[in-house]
């Protein structure tokens, strides 16, 4: 056969092959009554998605309730065996409720409140502000100096270096973020890609960022154990909800000031939160920067597992479904203005109005799978901030490059931000204002 006629039959064949598949997903799917595939577009397309074929997501409360809601929620999909670390399953990546209950009976203890508050748990994190501290102030000795607060946190030791192995891993993150749908999918074919491209270009470390990290954090766990007070122990989640907060709005800083110093300080300079509650509207700040930038906004995978109605959506037994976080963070009759930075929408509401924002409220999940790790995350983030804010003005340097654009979130399941920089212009405050509350 001639080439042109091999083409041909080629091309008959592949419009076959596609226009099949579009007449399958139309009329004989059982998927064909909801909206998609399609990238995750709630706004347009409703409170029901279909993002990939037997993928289904939700962007409602009562869907949300429906997947995860206690007692129980809907198992775990099988997305979560990427996170077993050397063949062990940690309560994060268990998948029934039998399995998860019975770790989470040995686990549940060193996460409640009542232990995270305590100074044992909390002094690594107060040690780290104070280390990040003294560096900025000797950054900062000429008056004022433009850092990138994410490197500055994520370095920890090293902030004097501009170009460090940890911008490097930052780069490649972003790569392996958009090839990590086809990991999920199709892993196979995700290993055969990156194979063929690091042996063939000159990238022999294509895809590999997510490899380095679990060895950059494994070393400074390592280093931690060996000598603690020479390394500041940290999670990476903290280093990137910290570069959140300040996103380009004007935090009302004065007002966070003003409730920092009537909190007693302890022995190192820092604010003594003693509870949860503490710093009511630097939480409420806390609390809205990461409903518009949540830090984890998307694959809380669950799967159906009986054909039935979810919410009114008949849904076949094995289908994965999800809420999107982003998707319910901005529901515009539940946050009015939901694009707004407004952390007095969490001071003001109160009764229904309070429950209902709460339910559609989800940057550490909901129900039976909520985050363990929240009261801690949240106790880490409120010390870095206030620290930072008690002797800083700090503003978004407006001759650097980072804006809200750049600031937007990178991926669904990665919270860096497309920029990779989150640069601001940090001024010392009077020695006199900053340390005033110490003396008093
Ligand atoms: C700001 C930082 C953090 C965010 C945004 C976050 C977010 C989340 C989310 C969304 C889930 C639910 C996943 C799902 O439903 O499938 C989760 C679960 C979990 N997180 Fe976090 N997390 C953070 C920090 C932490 C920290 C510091 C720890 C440990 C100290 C931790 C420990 C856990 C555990 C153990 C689970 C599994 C809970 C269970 O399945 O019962 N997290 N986290």
């Amino acid at each position: 056969m001639s080439l042109a006629a091999t083409s041909v039959w080629a091309i008959v064949f592949l419009s076959t092959l596609v226009l099949g598949r579009v007449i399958y997903a139309l009329h004989l799917s059982p998927y064909r009554h909801i909206p998609g595939p399609r990238v995750c577009k709630h706004r347009r397309y409703g409170d029901v998605v279909l993002i990939a074929p037997g993928e289904v997501s939700f962007s409602d409360a009562v869907s949300t309730r429906e997947i995860y809601g206690a007692p129980c929620g809907l198992p775990k999909s099988r997305y979560f065996n990427n996170f077993l670390a050397y063949c062990h399953r940690s309560v994060f990546c268990t998948l029934g409720a039998k399995e998860h209950q019975e770790i989470l009976k040995r686990t549940i203890a060193f996460y409640r409140p009542t232990s995270v508050f305590k100074s044992a748990m909390l002094q690594p994190v107060r040690d780290n502000v104070k280390k990040t501290l003294h560096q900025l102030a000797r950054r900062t000795e000429n008056g004022h100096a433009t850092l990138d607060i994410l490197i500055v946190y994520l370095c920890a030791q090293t902030i004097e270096h501009e170009s460090c192995f940890e911008r490097t891993i930052l780069a490649g993150w972003m790569t392996v973020e958009l090839w990590n749908n086809l990991l999920y999918n199709f892993p196979v074919a995700h290993k055969a890609i990156k194979a063929i491209f690091s042996y063939c270009s000159d990238k022999r470390d294509f895809l590999t960022a997510d490899d380095k990290l679990a060895d950059w954090n494994m070393r400074r766990v390592d280093a931690a154990l060996r000598k603690p007070e020479d390394i500041a122990v940290d999670s990476l989640l903290h280093v990137l909800s910290t570069a959140k907060t300040p996103d380009g709005e004007p935090l009302p800083k004065s007002r966070i000031r003003e409730e920092l110093s009537a909190i007693p300080l302890k022995e190192d300079g820092l604010s003594a939160f003693s509870f949860p509650q503490s710093a009511p509207i630097l939480g409420a700040c806390i609390t809205e920067s990461s409903r518009l930038h949540p830090l984890s906004s998307g694959r809380a995978e669950r799967v159906v597992p009986t054909t039935g109605a979810y919410n009114g959506i008949v849904l076949p037994a094995n289908t994965v479904v999800s809420t999107s976080t982003l998707a319910i963070h901005h529901r515009p009759e539940v946050f009015p203005d939901p694009e707004a930075y407004k952390p007095e929408r969490w001071l003001n509401a109160k009764g229904e109005v309070l429950r209902v924002i709460q339910s559609c409220y989800i940057p550490f999940g909901y129900g039976a799978r909520l985050c363990l790790g929240k009261p801690f995350a949240q106790a880490g983030i409120k010390h870095f901030i206030a620290g930072i804010l008690m002797q800083f003005e700090v503003c978004i340097d407006p001759r650097s490059g980072t804006t809200s654009r750049t600031m937007a979130q990178l991926g669904t399941q990665n919270a860096l931000p497309r920029g990779r920089r989150c640069e601001l212009l940090l001024k010392r405050l009077p020695v006199a204002c900053a340390f005033k509350q110490k003396a008093s």
